[in-house]
């Protein structure tokens, strides 16, 4: 058995991984770490967990913890992850963050979008982004995971055949995405309220949201060009999903016929990448609860455009199915283990 611990299992990115875990058939949780809930019962935080976990939560003392599990899950704040790893930690167990502390390979980006100074820069190098679909090889040997952020995974799918391909200009990208309030975390804020989100739709990080560079640096490596776009997401009045649709200028004169079997082709061996059928619209309904990110493109021969789609389950793609996925890979597992779960509906 994998011995699991979770810093942050108390958030929703961590309720989500308890989940998930619960229905592992290889793996026990041994340490639900929380903040505010120390010496408190777990099922007594999520009483969804009632009967199903009976542990206390603990803190963040990830020296202890290294010595009691195989992998550290960090689904906390930005920052936490880079202050709590050390040499000795990674030397012990492998450690998946699922915050953004390791995503972006350039410190000085990273500080400018997060505002924050890193804690551990010299880790950065070594961290394997956590995108199973394009760095499955380098994941199985890695020591630390950097989990994907949510709206970059479904934005990187939907985009990511056509910049492989060459086939769009990388600085006209458009990315307009919206994500359910759970992606804002569990933590009390007066944007989050239900009289404030309810009935309403609304973007915001406008031209300056932390997930732009994170885009940005993975359709650089999938393009081999320097991808620069416009990102701007939505919170909408549901409790979880993201969708994104995506727009850029086409460079050559392709067919739809021909976009649909890049698509085809670059997706065929992904068990969680659906690409639907021509003229099917991604939802998030269809996706809910599962770790499929469904995809579709459509050209607009009239613009000369291409209109990439994609949707997803923010805290299952989003974060922790993404997270389990890499555990998967991490220690020889097949991938899906314990990812299997259909889509919930309605
Ligand atoms: N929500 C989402 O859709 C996604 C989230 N993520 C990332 O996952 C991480 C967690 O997000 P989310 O679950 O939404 O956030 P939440 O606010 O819901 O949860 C945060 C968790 O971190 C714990 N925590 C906060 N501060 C500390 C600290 N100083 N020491 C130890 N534990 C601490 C909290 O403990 P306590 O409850 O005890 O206060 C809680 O368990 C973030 O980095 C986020 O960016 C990634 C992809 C998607
Ligand atoms: C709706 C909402 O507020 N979403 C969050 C993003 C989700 C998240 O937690 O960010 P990571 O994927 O980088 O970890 C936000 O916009 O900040």
């Amino acid at each position: 058995m994998i011995r699991a611990g979770i810093i942050g299992s108390t958030g929703y990115a961590g309720q989500e991984l308890v989940r998930i875990l619960l229905g592992h058939k290889d793996v026990e949780i041994k340490w639900y770490g929380s903040r505010s809930y120390i010496d408190q019962a777990y099922a007594s935080v999520f009483q969804n967990m009632f009967q199903l976990v009976p542990d206390i939560c603990k803190g963040e003392d990830l020296e202890q913890l290294c010595e009691e599990v195989d992998v550290v899950f960090t689904a906390t704040p930005q920052g936490l992850c880079s202050s709590l790893v050390s040499e000795n930690v990674l030397s012990k167990v492998k450690v998946i963050d699922l915050s953004a502390d390791f995503r972006i390979k350039d410190v000085d980006t990273y500080e400018k979008w997060y505002g924050i100074k890193h804690q551990s820069p010299q880790f950065i190098k070594e961290a394997v982004y956590g995108l199973c679909e394009v760095n499955r090889e380098k994941i199985k040997k890695a020591r630390l995971i950097a989990n994907p952020g949510c709206y970059p995974t479904c934005s990187f799918l939907s985009i990511y055949p056509l910049a492989k391909a060459g086939l769009i200009d990388m600085k006209s990208v458009i990315v307009d995405a919206k994500s359910g309030t759970s992606g804002a975390g569990r933590g009390a804020k007066v944007a989050n309220l239900y009289c404030e989100v309810n009935e309403s739709i609304k973007a915001y990080g406008v031209a300056t949201h932390r997930h732009t560079p994170e885009i940005e640096e993975q359709l650089s490596y999938a393009s081999g060009q320097e991808a620069v776009i416009n990102f701007t997401p939505h919170l909408v009045p549901m409790n979880r999903g993201i969708l994104v649709t995506a727009y850029a200028n086409l460079v050559k004169d392709v067919t739809e016929e021909e976009i649909r079997k890049i698509y085809e082709d670059a997706y065929k061996e992904e068990q969680f990448v659906r690409f639907l059928n021509a003229g099917v619209c991604p939802e998030t309904r269809w996706v809910e609860g599962s770790n499929y990110v469904d995809v579709n493109v459509k050209v607009d021969e009239r613009t000369h455009r291409v209109i990439m789609m994609g949707a997803m389950d923010n805290l299952v793609k989003g974060a922790a199915g993404q997270a389990v996925q890499n555990m998967n890979l991490l220690f020889g597992l097949p991938e899906t283990e314990g990812l299997l779960m259909p889509p919930v509906f309605p």
